[in-house]
């Protein structure tokens, strides 16, 4: 198949975001800021040109759902407006191929600061977990901002933030007795979640630590939870 011209920066930055991902929190000055039962939230505090662009680190374990599902949901536009609660709009504004697609999003102001939106392409992968044999293969989801000649950044009314996401996801299957078959109860996902978000134009870093502080636990907590929900009737997708 042909490769589209963002397929050298898909790759490469897929790989680096794995790599990013599987760091142990330990290694580096990462702040616990949130925990909620298995969920435990690391930042950074870290300024850009007078901008706060704090990396973000989330470690959750969810039962009863796989990798591949969860991380499906979070690639997939059709679900998204079930779980994202700070989307106002969102468009599909290319279809690179079945693994990668560029949205558009509006979010929701959040006052004081401006209304923001993100433009940014979105890639699905499977990667084999070398390193464990045992473990199921890993799935990851990478977001990245791009350009796109028809999207102008800041033209209209929002202010467009630049961003790097990725959701990396490991299913660990606890073994069912001597031929039985392996339900929901026997599955564990091991959530990582990575985001340093630029917020484009200027909001008080104040301002924007309380907006992380209150958002991010409450968008991992919402997605996982509708995860579980969208997938608990459904047969097991490895
Ligand atoms: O994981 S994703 O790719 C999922 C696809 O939707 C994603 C996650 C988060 C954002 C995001 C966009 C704007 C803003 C701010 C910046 C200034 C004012 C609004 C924030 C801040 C961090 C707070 C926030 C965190 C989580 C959810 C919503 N709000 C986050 C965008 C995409």
């Amino acid at each position: 198949a042909i490769k589209h011209r963002l397929w050298p920066e898909i790759d490469r930055i897929t790989l680096e975001q794995l790599h990013y991902a599987r760091l142990e929190v330990g290694t580096g000055s990462w702040q616990l800021f949130a925990e909620d039962g298995d969920m435990r939230m690391y930042r950074r505090e870290e300024e850009a040109d007078g901008l706060v662009v704090d990396p973000l680190k989330a470690c959750h374990v969810v039962k009863g759902v796989t990798g591949h599902e969860v991380c499906k949901i979070f690639f997939s536009p059709e679900y998204r407006s079930g779980w994202e609660a700070t989307l106002e709009d969102m468009t599909v504004v290319e279809n690179i191929s079945n693994d990668t697609l560029v949205f558009l999003q509006t979010h929701k102001r959040i006052w004081p600061a401006s209304q923001r939106d993100a433009l940014f392409w979105s890639h699905i992968r499977k990667v084999p977990d070398e390193q464990d044999v045992e473990a199921q293969d890993l799935w990851i989801v990478c977001n990245q901002s791009t350009e796109h000649p028809e999207y102008p950044a800041n033209t209209g009314k929002c202010v467009r933030i630049y961003l790097t996401v990725c959701l990396v996801c490991q299913t660990l299957v606890n073994p069912p007795k001597e031929n039985e078959e392996i339900n929901r109860e026997d599955i564990t996902c091991k959530i990582t979640y990575c985001s340093v978000v630029n917020p484009g134009g200027w909001a008080p870093a104040a301002v924007l630590r309380a907006v992380y502080k209150r958002e991010y636990p409450k968008f991992l907590k919402r997605f996982t939870n509708f995860c579980i929900d969208q997938c608990k009737d459904k047969p097991i997708e490895f």
